[in-house]
């Protein structure tokens, strides 16, 4: 496990049953500056008691308490003299292990609900005795276990929270981490600041510092090869191992041919001109193009093009001296999405991200990858405390495997040419966009802003007419979401005339398309991309 940003002085410990967004919960606490890790919810007390953590949450999930295989809490890591905070079935998990009941309710509470003060409470102090949380439940805790106490209700939920204060256990039935919970990260700071007396101290600096000392250590005086995109995750990474380990660093960019229009040269240009790195740029189009011939299914195409990788970089590293090492810029996003690796969690796999499928055989390397517990805003802070420009900082994600996800169906060279003269209009017209909303709010990401832009070209026809002719051509599909870390987004409600011009513009100057339609479905349940 590579982990080059961690400040074990002060330290929470978020175990997580496998909520979806059980990880939001150690960004809430990382926003107010105190460093949080995510651990498996089968972690025994001893283990816990190894990792010295300074306070423990414990998330929700999906599972019910009393159910065959739920998962359960070592009910000793609840007496190590640890602050607990419970949310949901962590709630529900406390109750069960201190001897309280849970029981099944007769209609779930799910979004928000008013919850009424009904005793003292730390957990809660200052905040309205009536507020707005966010709930997402079946059970409900219907006795507290000894000790404790009742602290707010619902009219559908008699514990919407307990605590005991002496033994200092707290939990919630309802969500503190989602933001619609209006005082949640209040509670957050009572709960880390004044009943736990930690300090805000996780900084930029102390992250840069410490990472860049854990990379040294890590490498010794072997040399690390850098997969580099030209995206914000490895060009931070590309920046930290500079500053880490110098001209221990070779920096392979793939050109699989699935690139937006210009990007390759792009890249290029910035990294060999503008940056003082070693850059090799590895021509795999063709290889990429005969593997990827009649694959149709996503994850076939995710464990293809991820699988060339490894083999691509392993190809340079063989005629580099002394390399052991593989950095890239995986982030906690791509882990969790892509299932359990390192947090080891219940959730469930929804797509293989390119970078964590396994090494195909005969390809081995050690991995650097500094930013596998970082969200991505908090890969753009870095990446600006670093010193990279606002062009590289602030550019929209492309996934590994590019245009290969979104053109559904069989990827052709025809198709992939479509592709990139539609999705450099939606570029085109959106980065103007987001100029002008820059230049007006001021705000990089504003409610107006759009996070990420592409075009999706789907593997259908239908008719159209264009100068008095039948056309049988295929449609664009147009997704722009507004988002901060990927893990939750809505469509972006753009103006009418911008989705009109970028319609028009598509249709007009890109052969072979004939109609847009614009993607408006959130995440969940949809997902950014189409595959
Ligand atoms: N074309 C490529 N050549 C070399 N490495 C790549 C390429 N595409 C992706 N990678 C590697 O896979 C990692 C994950 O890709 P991902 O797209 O999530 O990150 P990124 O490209 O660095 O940033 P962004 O999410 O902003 O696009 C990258 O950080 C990089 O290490
Ligand atoms: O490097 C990557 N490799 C991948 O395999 C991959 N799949 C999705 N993405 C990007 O991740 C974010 C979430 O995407 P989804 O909502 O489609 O899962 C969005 O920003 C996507 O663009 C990827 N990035
Ligand atoms: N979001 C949760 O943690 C839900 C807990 C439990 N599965 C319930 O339905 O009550
Ligand atoms: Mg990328």
């Amino acid at each position: 496990m590579t982990q080059a940003a961690t400040s074990p002085d002060q330290k929470v410990i978020v175990v997580d049953f496998g909520a979806q967004y059980g990880q939001l919960i150690a960004r809430r606490v990382r926003d107010l500056h105190v460093y949080s890790e995510i651990v498996p919810c089968d972690v025994s007390a001893e283990e816990m008691q190894a990792e010295k953590p300074s306070a423990i949450i414990l998330s929700g999930g999906p599972a019910s308490v009393y159910a065959e295989d739920a998962p359960s809490l070592d009910p000793e890591i609840l007496s190590l003299g640890i602050p607990v905070l419970g949310f949901c079935y962590g709630q529900q998990a406390m109750a069960a292990a201190l001897g309280g009941t849970v029981g099944h309710t007769d209609a779930g509470e799910y979004g928000p609900a008013s919850i009424v003060r009904t005793g003292a409470s730390e957990l809660l102090a200052g905040t309205p005795d009536e507020q707005t949380v966010w709930m997402s439940h079946r059970d409900a805790v219907t006795a507290v276990p000894a000790g404790f106490t009742v602290t707010s209700s619902t009219a559908a939920c008699p514990v919407a929270s307990m605590e005991n204060a002496e033994a200092r256990l707290f939990a919630t039935q309802f969500h503190p981490e989602v933001r619609h919970t209006e005082c949640g990260s209040a509670m957050l700071e009572n709960f880390l600041f004044k009943i736990c007396g930690l300090k805000p101290t996780w900084t930029m600096g102390s992250i840069i510092e410490e990472s860049v000392a854990a990379i040294r250590k890590q490498v010794g005086d072997k040399r690390v090869i850098l997969g580099l995109s030209g995206g914000v995750d490895s060009s931070v990474v590309a920046a930290l191992c500079a500053r880490a380990i110098g001209r221990q660093l070779t920096c392979v960019f793939v050109n699989h041919g699935l690139l937006r229009k210009n990007e390759p040269e792009e890249v290029e240009e910035v990294f060999t001109r503008q940056f003082d790195v070693d850059f090799v740029h590895v021509h795999a189009e063709d290889r990429y193009a005969a593997l990827l011939a009649d694959v149709v299914e996503p994850e076939e195409k995710r464990r293809i093009i991820g699988s060339q990788f490894w083999k691509e970089f392993f190809t340079v590293a063989q005629d580099l001296d002394g390399v052991q090492f593989l950095a890239q810029g995986t982030i906690y996003p791509d882990i969790i999405e892509s299932g359990a690796r390192k947090t080891g969690g219940k959730a469930s796999t929804i797509k293989s991200h390119h970078n964590l499928i396994p090494f195909p055989e005969g390809v081995h390397f050690d991995l650097i990858e500094p930013l596998d517990h970082f969200f991505k805003d908090e890969v753009r802070a870095l990446g600006t405390a670093l010193g990279l420009p606002d062009h590289i900082v602030h550019r929209q994600p492309f996934p590994g495997p590019g245009l290969a996800i979104r053109i559904i169906g069989t990827v052709t060279l025809e198709k992939l040419s479509i592709l990139k003269d539609a999705d450099a209009i939606v570029r085109e017209e959106l980065d103007a966009y987001n100029a002008a909303v820059f230049e007006e709010t001021g705000e990089r990401n504003s409610e107006r802003s759009v996070w990420q832009y592409f075009a999706v070209l789907p593997d259908v026809k239908s008719v159209g007419v264009m100068g008095d002719e039948r056309t049988y051509a295929y449609p664009i599909i147009l997704r722009a979401v507004e988002s901060s870390d990927a893990m939750t987004a809505d469509w972006a409600k753009l103006p009418y005339e911008v989705l009109g011009r970028i319609s028009s513009r598509i249709v007009a100057e890109v052969p072979g398309v004939n109609r847009v339609a614009y993607d408006i479905t959130s995440k969940p349940p949809a997902t950014i991309e189409w595959e």
